[in-house]
Parts: C-alpha cells; structure tokens; sequence
C-alpha cells in the first residue's frame, strides 16, 4: 500500500494503466498492418512533415532531406521510413519519430471502433477517487500525446479523458532521465516531491526519484519480470494507492 498526501499522480501507461499484451499484441499488429497504405495516403501532407523530420533525427541526421538523399524516387524514400519503423519496433525502440507515427496511424483504428484501449478495471474508479480528493492526475508515456488522448477517450471504460489535466511524451525527454521530470514537476507548478510516479520500470522511477518524485513500482499481470525493485514501493493495482 502507498500512502500518498502530496498533490499530483503522474501515471504511465503500457504495464501500469493496460496490460503491456494490449499494447504488443493489438497495438503495435495494427501499425505493422496499416503502415505502408498510412504512408502512401500521407506522404507530403502538413501532419507527416514534423514526423519525418523526427524520424531522421532518431537516425542521426538533421533532416529528413539528409537521410534520404541516397533515395532517387519519392516511392524510395517511403519504403526507406517504413524498413526503419518497422527495425524500431522489431526492437522496441521508443524513439519519437515511431511514436508520433505510430499515434496518427492508430487515430482511423480508434474512429473506426476497431482499437478499443483495455485499461485494468481498477483504474478509472482511481480516477475518480484521486480527481474527488483534488489530486493533479497526468500521464507520462513514450506514447505520443496525441496516441494517449486517443486511447484514454476510447477505452473499454468509456471515455476517461477528463479525468487528466496534462500529457508529456518523449518530446518533453527521454523517460529513463532525471533532467525529465523536473521538466513536468516545473509544469506541475510545484516541487517534485508533491507527484507520485507509477511505473512498471525501474529505471524510469530511479529517474524519477533522482528528480525528486515519489514513486510506486507496478507489478501488473504480464509484466516482465522485475529482479530488483530498488526500493521502489510496489503495487499490483490502483486499489492499493491511498489518498491521505
Ligand atoms: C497510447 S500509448 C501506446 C503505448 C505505447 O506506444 C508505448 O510505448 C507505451 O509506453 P509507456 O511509456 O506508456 O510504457
Ligand atoms: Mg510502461
């Protein structure tokens, strides 16, 4: 059990709020699948130009004209984006550039009914009860902004949306560093120590209990397996979060 009196919950996503087997096993199937068309019907609109860009500087280059200039043909340089998603996600890279395309090509997915995000059952009821007691609930993924507004307003609960007051991917940095969530704990608008970080890795709540944070270890279903807790409190649900 976790005692909490301070003033946010920043909360994860994959291992923490839904089952790491949602996000493997439905999630990252529907992007493999959808790629290839996503990339034919957008290539050259406003939306995948910034996405672009982050996926060459994932790759070292400084623009998307940089890393492509071997590719003669515009067909070239698509099938150059869809090898280099398709390397990230065989190895679970969770660069930006993946994750912000990853996010627009779930968006026809969650219109469409097909993703529908399953969320353990214990978690909007804590919602609810950290919203009633005024807590700042917001949430900290490698998934995109946009891919977490979509899941949490699409989820097997219904739409959970409001129950968040913020959102921070990897563009606010990189989840296995301190530098980060002081970042958010300025956002926040209060010291570090008044949010509490549930997360299902280690080394993201070391970053987070370098910058400050309290911290709760989720020990969720089908997670992997976790050797060493470092002292993080751990929880197997929601339910064992109390607001004092
Ligand atoms: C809507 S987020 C989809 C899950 C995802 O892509 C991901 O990388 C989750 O990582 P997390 O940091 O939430 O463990
Ligand atoms: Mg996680």
């Amino acid at each position: 059990m976790i005692k909490f009196s301070g003033r946010g919950l920043l909360l994860d996503i994959e291992g923490t709020t839904a089952s790491v087997a949602f996000v493997y096993d439905v999630m990252f199937p529907f992007v493999r699948r959808e790629l290839d068309a996503y990339l034919q019907a957008a290539w050259k609109t406003p939306a995948l130009e910034p996405v672009l860009r982050y996926i060459a500087q994932d790759a070292g280059a400084d623009t998307f004209a940089a890393w492509t200039q071997d590719d003669a043909t515009e067909q070239a340089k698509q099938q150059r984006v869809s090898a280099e998603i398709t390397r990230l996600m065989d190895n679970d890279i969770k660069a930006t550039g993946l994750k912000q395309l990853q996010g627009l090509i779930w968006k026809s997915g969650f219109d469409s009914g097909e993703l529908v995000a399953a969320v353990f059952d214990d978690v909007p009821p804590a919602l609810v009860r950290w919203n009633e007691a005024g807590k700042d609930v917001r949430i900290y993924s490698s998934g995109s902004v946009a891919a977490q507004k979509m899941f949490f307003g699409h989820t097997n609960h219904g739409d959970l949306l409001a129950s968040f007051r913020g959102h921070y991917d990897t563009t606010t940095g990189p989840k296995k560093e301190a530098a980060s969530y002081r970042v958010i704990a300025s956002d926040y608008g209060c010291d570090a120590s008044e949010i509490l970080f549930l997360s299902d890795i280690v080394a993201e709540l070391d970053a987070a209990r370098e910058a400050g944070m309290q911290t709760g270890l989720c020990y969720r279903v089908g997670n992997a397996p976790v050797e060493n807790g470092n002292g993080h409190p751990g929880i197997e649900s929601f339910d064992q979060v109390s607001i004092g």
